[in-house]
């Protein structure tokens, strides 16, 4: 177990280089299992979620080669569906929640396939209905055992039909889509999720020679195919990461640029932060970041006061709700945060009171930040890291803070973010990794 100790109120200058995005690795990797031709995978980012994910691949046999950084090829010519039946699956597979899109690309090529109830952030209840529901409509079986905590599926003919998902989650989506790619007939998936990760893994499985199309809409026809071939494919920069180095920049009055964002597959991002009155250029793919004294929250044309709340894409990610609430505790202003998709993501704001930051908690979904303006620093304090966002909020709270802070339970951020100490210190944070005494 390792702390972060962090000497915060420093100003911090340079460029910084996004990693692979998390969330479309998770649903890449699995897509690897469709297919028994070799599949090369460029950008992958090096992060304790991802690594369990190639692991699990290759002790279901998958040959995973790694050919320089961030490069791997996989190859599923030989895969051992017994090892699904092992201690060690159950005990992988449940340790992270990005093992569930396993599900979708077994059942698609061996017609059965069982699953833990997968781990992730502890940020309110994540129902797997969708994916399951999905599989269903397919034609898959499945059943809960309870004493277990299994879900075991059988799916000896998956056959395609329309579907309205009761909402369009992401990760049910892309299982749904791997499910389905394979199937006898044409799949139609209506309200499904349209991230860019999702958008990433359709054109990666078209390259392998599925039929999908309405890529990045909300509405996917998949024909099914008999059989997919190898490819090539390259992950986009996180957004995830770029929307937190944009919120570090602006909290700790730095000048930063953030290099490759891939600009135009960030959506409304760059726009939300703007509304927080953080101002930043885009040069050519790079966003830069001026170092800034004050910024100022818009208000709602009519005058209201600003909120600020998540919605499936194209609207604003959820998973940097978090990273928003942070910056404006020392915008000037008010906003009103409203985190609906989940429900203990908002719980970490104790912290920020605790360090000075004026805020409200309504109600799990909902708080009521009151900028400070810079008029009082944030104090440094010990706290723990309670999920991957808010420990990336608290360690940009702590990084513009007065004194010293210290952030448990770090292997939260470690799911997502390659080595985040590292990246800070060369652009002059002062962040220590040191074993929890
Ligand atoms: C590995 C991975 O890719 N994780 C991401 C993925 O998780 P994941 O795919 O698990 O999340 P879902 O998209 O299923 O949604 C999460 C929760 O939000 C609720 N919900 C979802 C859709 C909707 O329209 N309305 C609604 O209320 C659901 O109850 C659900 O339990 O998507 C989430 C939502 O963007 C992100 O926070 C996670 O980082
Ligand atoms: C919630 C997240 O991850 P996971 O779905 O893996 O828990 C996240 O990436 O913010």
């Amino acid at each position: 177990m390792s702390v972060f100790k962090i000497k915060g109120g420093k100003k911090l200058k340079g460029e910084i280089v996004p990693q692979g995005a998390k969330n479309e690795a998770l649903q890449i990797v699995s897509a690897v299992l469709l297919s028994a031709e070799p599949i090369t995978i460029h950008n992958i980012p090096d992060i304790v979620d991802v690594n369990k994910l190639i692991e699990l691949i290759g002790d279901l046999g998958c040959k995973v080669e790694k050919l320089g950084t961030g490069s791997y090829r996989f190859t599923s010519s030989d895969i051992n569906m017994k090892f699904l039946e092992t201690d060690t699956y159950r005990k992988k597979a449940a340790a992270l929640r990005g093992s569930v899109m396993l599900l979708g690309p077994i059942l698609a090529r061996f017609g059965k396939a069982s699953l833990p109830k997968p781990g992730g952030d502890k940020i309110g209840r994540r129902r797997l209905d969708t994916h399951f529901l999905g599989f269903q409509k397919l034609g898959a079986k499945f059943n809960f055992d309870s004493s277990e905590h299994l879900f075991h599926i059988d799916a000896s003919e998956l056959t395609g039909c329309y579907m309205l998902l009761d909402e369009a989650s992401v990760t049910g989506t892309a299982n749904i889509v791997m499910a389905a790619v394979l199937a006898k007939g044409t799949t139609t998936i209506y309200n499904a999720a349209c991230e860019p990760y999702l958008q990433q893994l359709c054109m990666m499985l078209n390259r392998m020679g599925a039929k999908i199309s309405g890529v990045g809409s909300n509405l996917l026809t998949i024909e099914g195919v008999s059989k997919l071939g190898g490819t090539e494919h390259t992950m986009l920069p996180d957004m995830i990461e770029i929307g937190s180095f944009i919120g570090l920049a602006a909290m700790t009055q730095s000048e930063i640029t953030i290099k490759n964002c891939r600009i135009d597959m960030l959506g409304i991002i760059p726009d939300i932060f703007k509304r927080l009155g953080i101002k930043m250029e885009f040069r050519g793919d790079d966003i830069y970041i001026p170092s800034q004294e004050h910024y100022e929250i818009e208000t709602f044309i009519d005058g209201s006061i600003l909120t600020v709340s998540d919605a499936p894409w194209p609207g604003f990610t959820p998973d940097l709700i978090s990273i928003i609430l942070v910056v404006a505790t020392q915008a000037k202003g008010t906003v009103l945060i409203h985190q609906k998709m989940f429900e203990s993501r908002l719980f970490f704001v104790d912290k920020l009171i605790d360090m000075g930051a004026q805020i409200i908690l309504c109600d799990p979904h909902r708080a009521n930040v009151i900028g400070l303006d810079r008029k009082q620093k944030l104090k440094g304090i010990k706290m723990s890291s309670p999920d991957i966002r808010a420990g990336v909020a608290l360690l940009i709270a702590a990084l513009s803070a007065s004194g010293t802070s210290e952030i448990s339970n770090i292997e939260q951020i470690d799911r997502g973010y390659q080595n985040i100490e590292g990246r800070l210190k060369a652009i002059g944070a002062e962040i220590e990794r040191v074993s929890a005494s």
